[in-house]
């Protein structure tokens, strides 16, 4: 074996040298990617019927337009390209082919060199698969994917966008996230927590679609940073929880609201009266409470039916919360006794206010099912804190001795409660009992 031919057999890529397509020498490289026992044994055979069915028209091409410039050879050489083998044993490679035609002896030849690719394909393929995967995944998401950059412009976001917000990823690209923000203060409190904790999970928010539509949303991002450790954007997920939020207002609404009325409950009414207390406390203001107790509700009910009983309970809440403002609370606390909330209000207001109630009431227009006329009035204890008060229960138990003074001076008035004796009592005016 001459040295050059020993170089050709010790080279690991596998080197083949062709005449009219009939191979003339191979190297132990190639007899290793043909899966033949030596390299004699492809001597003689051609390199086409290793060639994989679906390339052997490209590769007659290649071998063809090769040959015809042998009179060049070194000027043309084919590029490497992938083809596709099949080994003596019928497994499949997938090899690197470059060729270029020689003139060896005098006489035209081709030389091919091969490097056996199967394994990188492999690699490749299982690459692409799961960049698939990956890929499906992303838009079958339910989340939305988002990225922006320290500026907060929206430097990438998924296709979930469409779904959430109605938006084209495109469209929401390049603009900052506030856009989409029904309340700056929802993204200023978002972007406070994020510098604060570096990321946020489960924040809740608001955004607006891209129909004006606004929908619950629940973020979940991180900070991102640069190699110098400066901020350099947010990273995370976006969901619409709109349904949830929904179904938890209406959890909400259930256990604090009278069904009958639609007032606040006993607890909801309690709880944004311990509120009121503490917030009058703490600045000063006046408070009153008015409590109210249908009269006589019982023969109502006894001589009507108790359905007719509710619509008349009914019709007194509504004729209560039409003496109202927004910023006052009205609950029932149980059977036909109700209580009101005035916030900055004093004694004389709160009193003017339970007149009313008394006039709203009396002259609801409420008539039996045989068409007669029924009469309702109800009895109102007033009570207004008092700076000596510790607790809201105080408030409340004058408003309910007042109460019980309005029934006992004959109903269908309003009694004030003033603390501190009967030396603190008010006068209320001729349908005003004082206690
Ligand atoms: N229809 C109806 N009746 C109710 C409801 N809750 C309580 N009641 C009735 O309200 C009546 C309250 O009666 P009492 O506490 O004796 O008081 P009253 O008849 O209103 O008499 P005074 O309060 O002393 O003026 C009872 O008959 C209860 O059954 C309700 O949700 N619907």
């Amino acid at each position: 074996m001459s040295a050059l031919q020993e170089l050709l057999h010790a080279l690991p890529g596998a080197v083949l040298l062709a005449r009219n397509d009939v191979i003339v020498y191979a190297n132990a490289a190639s007899a290793a990617l043909l899966e033949v026992a030596s390299p004699e044994q492809l001597h003689g055979r051609t390199t086409n019927e290793f060639v994989h069915p679906l390339d052997k028209q490209r590769s007659s091409e290649r071998i063809y337009r090769i040959s015809s410039q042998a009179v060049e050879p070194a000027t043309a050489p084919n590029k490497p390209s992938e083809f596709r083998l099949r080994t003596s044993l019928g497994n499949l490679r997938m090899v690197l082919i470059s060729s270029v035609a020689l003139v060896v002896e005098g006489a035209p030849a081709v030389l091919m060199c091969g490097l056996d690719m199967t394994h990188q394909s492999e690699i490749q393929q299982q690459l692409r698969e799961s960049e698939q995967n990956f890929r499906r995944l992303f838009e079958s998401m339910q989340d939305v994917y988002y990225r922006t950059n320290a500026q907060g412009v929206v430097q990438h976001v998924g296709p979930g966008v469409r779904r959430v917000l109605g938006y084209e990823p495109h469209e929401i690209e390049g603009r900052t996230a506030e856009s989409y923000y029904p309340q700056s203060s929802d993204r200023d409190a978002f972007k406070a927590a994020i510098m604060a904790h570096g990321e946020v999970s489960d924040f809740p928010g608001q955004m607006v679609c891209k129909d004006g539509s606004i929908i619950d949303i629940s973020i979940s991002s991180h900070a991102l940073f640069d190699h110098n450790g400066q901020f350099a954007g947010i990273e995370g997920i976006y969901r619409d929880v709109t349904q949830r939020k929904n179904l938890e207002r209406e959890l909400q609404r259930l256990a604090t609201t009278d069904m009958l009325t639609g007032m606040a409950n006993r607890r909801a009414f309690l709880d944004a009266a311990e509120q009121a207390w503490a917030e009058a406390r703490g600045n000063g203001q006046a408070m009153c409470l008015l409590m109210l107790d249908l009269d006589h509700f019982k023969n109502i009910n006894d001589r009507n039916g108790h359905l007719e009983g509710d619509r008349v309970l009914v019709a007194f809440a509504q004729a209560v919360r039409a003496q109202l403002r927004a910023s006052d609370t009205v609950g029932r606390l149980g059977g036909e006794e109700f209580c009101v909330l005035l916030r900055t209000t004093d004694a004389d207001s709160g009193s003017e206010v339970a007149t009313r109630i008394l006039e709203g009431v009396r002259t609801m227009p409420l008539t039996t099912a045989t068409g007669e006329r029924l009469s309702v009035t109800v009895s109102v204890g007033l009570a207004n804190l008092r700076s000596v008060d510790r607790s809201l229960h105080e408030l409340l138990d004058r408003a309910d001795q007042a109460l019980y003074n309005a029934k006992r001076g004959g109903r269908d008035r309003v009694a004030f409660n003033a603390g501190g004796g009967p030396s603190h009592t008010d006068s209320l005016g001729p349908e005003h009992q004082d206690t």
